[in-house]
């Protein structure tokens, strides 16, 4: 099996990223109205667990986890599945959440491989979750080849046993690549789709509990566009501030802040450094986001700066912006990414005023993603906070006449 992020870049590879594109626009194109469906009910769903809990301050990783997961794997092997009570998906959690806890206590191996001869269980327990994940992915599809029907393809999991079906069954069509490489994209996608939005979505979370005065300009933002009905993907191109503060999310604290290792396929020089054939070379994306020649104040959040004189979103700074990674080996689910946080974010702040209740700690953890540490919020539910305003101001009023 080789998996597409860590596949060496061949034709076999650019035959598997182009399955692996072609499939997930098939099933999550922005066009599809299933996708926004899917996103709307998850995000409306963790604003309503937001809503019933503002009696008492709490710290909304597992929902927001939950949430924003269940979306990439409803698109990804079963639409409408209610995943809170699917046994898949909640395993599928368990391991992801198992792989996050084990990189993020840092493994020397990675620097000192020699290592693994002398404490074994570091590399071990890694293959072991490995494993782990294999399992629930082999199951899913498993349980997708008993059920397929080629006249129905249901989800990703169905157009990559119709792509299996295409490429690897047609000699003149394949170029080695496999069915265990094929049906390996699930696991791509499910490994890079959950802890990546999410992990966003918290850090946005956190920035506008603390940052008051930006999420009230956010919330004046959303009140001019939609006012109090339901936000849609039409609508994003009016959402300037909100935009730039995903952007600035984004940038100050990104989620993948060191790239996929991957490898040179030839010698080759850059900025007169050598670098040899099969050399393993990481993307520094976390230094791109604080060069102070392209950012200024780098480490001040400040949204606005990603907007020009008139308002717009200031689209050179935005190609400055490395979040998605570069090039061929570019993030292939950055338009899902990009979606979910701008249904998630509308939603939210159109109901929910939040306010970080603990400590402001920027400093986030590695692991998998940079994400947060852990933080407790309070909610208020918005219309409710104006509605008391408003009875509030006419009952001074009366007051004062009387
Ligand atoms: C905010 C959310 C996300 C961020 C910040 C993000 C970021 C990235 C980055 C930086 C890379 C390139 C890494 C490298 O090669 O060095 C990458 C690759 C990848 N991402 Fe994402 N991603 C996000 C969401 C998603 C989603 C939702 C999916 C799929 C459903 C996905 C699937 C993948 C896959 C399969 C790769 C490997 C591509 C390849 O090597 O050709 N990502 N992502």
């Amino acid at each position: 099996m080789r998996s597409l992020g860590f596949g060496s870049y061949n034709a076999r590879w650019r035959l598997h990223s182009k399955i692996a594109s072609t499939v997930l626009r098939g099933f999550a194109s922005p066009n599809k109205p299933t996708t926004e469906k899917i996103i709307m009910m998850e995000a409306e769903k963790l604003t309503e667990y937001f809503l019933e809990n503002t009696h008492t301050p709490f710290d909304p990783h597992e929902e927001i986890f939950l949430a924003v997961g269940s979306v990439v794997y409803q698109i990804c092997c079963g639409m409408d599945k209610d995943c809170r009570n699917d046994k898949g998906y909640l395993n599928l959690i368990k391991n992801t959440k198992m792989m996050q806890e084990f990189a993020g206590a840092g493994n020397p191996i990675d620097v000192m491989p020699w290592l693994r001869y002398v404490i074994p269980s570091k590399a071990t327990r890694f293959v072991e979750i490995l494993q782990t994940l294999m399992v629930s992915t082999d199951a899913i599809m498993k349980e997708h080849i008993e059920t397929f029907d080629e006249k129905n393809l249901r989800d990703v999991a169905d157009g990559l046993i119709f792509a299996e079906k295409k490429y690897c069954r047609n000699p003149t069509k394949n170029q080695e690549i496999t069915k265990s490489d094929i049906f390996s994209t699930l696991q791509d996608f499910l490994g890079a789709g959950f802890d990546t939005s999410s992990s966003t979505l918290e850090w946005i979370i956190l920035y506008l509990g603390h940052y008051q005065h930006i999420q009230e300009k956010i919330q004046k933002e959303i009140d001019s566009v939609i006012g109090t009905r339901s936000v849609s993907l039409d609508d994003i191109e009016s959402y300037r501030l909100q935009k730039a503060t995903i952007l600035e999310t984004q940038r100050i604290s990104p989620v993948v802040p060191i790239g996929i290792p991957h490898a040179t396929s030839k010698d080759t020089v850059l900025r007169n450094y050598r670098i040899n054939r099969g050399t393993v070379v990481l993307c520094n994306f976390y230094g791109t986001t604080r060069d102070s020649k392209v950012w200024k104040d780098p480490e001040i959040f400040k949204p606005e700066r990603f907007l020009n004189d008139l308002g717009f979103i200031n689209s050179s700074l935005e190609n400055e912006l490395l979040t998605f990674g570069a090039g061929r080996r570019r993030c292939p689910g950055d338009f899902i990414a990009k979606m979910e946080l701008f249904l998630f974010l509308v939603n939210i702040f159109q109901k929910c005023k939040i306010k970080l209740i603990s400590e402001a700690n920027f400093e986030g953890i590695f692991g998998l993603t940079y994400s947060p540490r852990s933080y407790t919020i309070k909610v208020f539910e918005r219309w409710k906070v104006v509605s008391l305003f408003v009875v509030g101001f006419f009952s001074r009023l009366t007051t004062v006449d009387n």
